[in-house]
């Protein structure tokens, strides 16, 4: 696989200096320089197809160039060891539970394969590394997790002072080893801006191999595209009603457009709803054409509350490009506090189901996407993460205690280990250079 800069001002680069680099020198994001349809036997077949099979024949489908086929089965043998089922909420609306791995959230996919990527490239080269990665919530804990005791990398994690639930930062901050957490005190938009910064600055890129370990590195894409395909399959196992609509809590939106990849190899989708909080860019550009980044507000479905969504050219692109052709597959909507904490309480007391703030941001989305279309279809909403690691939010709003997975409910006993930084680049620089 090649890839280019969508800022056009880089050379294009191999996957394996895309993984390293993380961003090109030109400040824009590195994207395939095509991506072709998958063969239509393979979604004529789809169905009789397990999770690991659909993950290689889509690896082999983008990666062939790079890595040989034993290569890929390694990777993905040793990252995708969960499952993504799908749950029958309401008639034509399923959840793609995402929350199976690890750090129970969407992000274990991206971040396991990534850490199998890596180390593949590293035990070549013999390189050590430096992650850097922002959090607002979720992509830390799975980091922290994917990455622990790799030999040869070391990751830093940046996360906003009181904007993590208490689970998501003990997940970031427990572990010790070659984890190292950054509490900021400053939004998640600036821990992201911390990260961009070091990335560009040559001073450090020339003591250390920096890589990225956010959803700006395209090896986080490639897995996370995985499973609209293996819904797809599950959707046809359980004989669905077609088309689908993929539903997607979105923040930095590296989820949705991984779906767009799909949807770009072929995968049948009729549309993507991108479900935001009150940190609405998207729904806003999506109505009016113009893309006016904002300050982000802060909301119960947290790791969504980013104001400069860091894929969001990439979204545009994947999509079509031009306004009209993005509008067309991507229907924006957004939902607030208030409303969020009804549609968890509307669906735990009629279904049983529990949802997590964020999935409950899609519930609403899809809602309201629903109300505008006629025509009939299954609505998959991605449920990115665990209910348990929102834990007060879930039990005030629905008035009774829930169950915590042992696995999240053991990290509340340990004890917090961060070093506090402010916004300011100079003293996150000092602290990377006196390590
Ligand atoms: C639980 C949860 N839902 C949704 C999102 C938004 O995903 P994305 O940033 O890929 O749009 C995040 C953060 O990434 C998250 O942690
Ligand atoms: N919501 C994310 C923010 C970072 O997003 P990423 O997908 O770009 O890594 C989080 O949970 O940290």
């Amino acid at each position: 696989m090649k890839l280019y800069s969508t800022q056009h001002q880089s050379p294009d680069v191999s996957l394996e200096e895309a993984i390293f680099r993380g961003l090109p020198p030109d400040n824009g994001l590195y994207m395939p320089l095509s991506i072709e349809k998958m063969d239509s036997t393979f979604f004529e077949t789809i169905q009789d197809k397990s999770f690991q099979e659909i993950a290689e024949a889509v690896c082999q489908h983008l990666l062939g160039a790079d890595l040989t086929k034993d290569e890929i089965h390694g990777i993905i043998s040793q990252s995708m060891t969960f499952e993504a089922p799908l749950f029958d909420l309401e008639k034509d609306v399923e959840v793609l539970e995402l929350f199976h791995g690890p750090s129970m959230a969407f992000k274990d996919f991206g971040a396991r394969f990534m850490a199998a990527i890596m180390s593949h490239y590293l035990l070549k080269s013999k390189r050590e590394i430096r992650i850097l990665v922002a959090t607002s919530g979720d992509t830390g804990g799975a980091v922290a997790q994917g990455f622990f005791n790799t030999p040869g990398i070391s990751v830093t994690i940046l996360y906003p002072k009181g904007k993590v639930s208490d689970i998501q930062e003990k997940q970031l901050t427990t572990l010790g080893g070659n984890v190292h957490a950054l509490e900021i005190d400053g939004t998640f938009d600036d821990c992201q801006s911390l990260v961009k910064q070091a990335f560009l600055d040559e001073e450090l890129r020339a003591k250390f191999n920096l890589a990225s370990a956010n959803s700006i590195n395209i090896s986080r894409l490639i897995p996370q595209s995985f499973y609209y395909f293996a819904a797809f399959a599950e959707a046809k196992r359980k004989g669905l009603k077609m088309p689908i609509v993929f539903c997607v809590p979105s923040g930095n939106f590296g989820n949705l457009s991984a779906g767009l990849m799909a949807y770009r190899m072929g995968l049948p989708v009729k549309a993507f709803v991108a479900a935001c909080n009150e940190n609405k860019v998207v729904p806003d550009y999506l109505t009016t054409g113009e893309y006016k980044p904002k300050t982000s507000v802060e909301t119960l479905s947290n790791a969504m509350d980013v104001g400069n969504p860091s894929n969001f050219s990439r979204m545009k692109l994947l999509a079509g490009e031009k306004w009209e052709s993005v509008r067309e597959l991507v229907k924006g909507y957004f939902t607030n506090d208030e409303q969020t904490k009804v549609s968890m309480k509307e669906v735990y007391d009629r279904t049983g189901y529990v949802m997590c703030p964020h999935t409950a941001v899609a519930y609403d989305g899809l809602q309201q996407y629903k109300a505008e279309v006629k025509e009939e279809f299954t609505g998959i909403l991605l449920s990115t993460a665990h209910y348990a690691k929102f834990l007060p939010t879930v039990e005030t709003t629905l008035g009774r205690q829930v169950p915590i997975p042992e696995r999240l409910s053991a990290l509340l006993s340990k004890e917090k280990v961060a070093i506090s930084l402010g916004t300011d680049y100079a003293g996150f620089k000092q602290y990377l250079l006196g390590k």
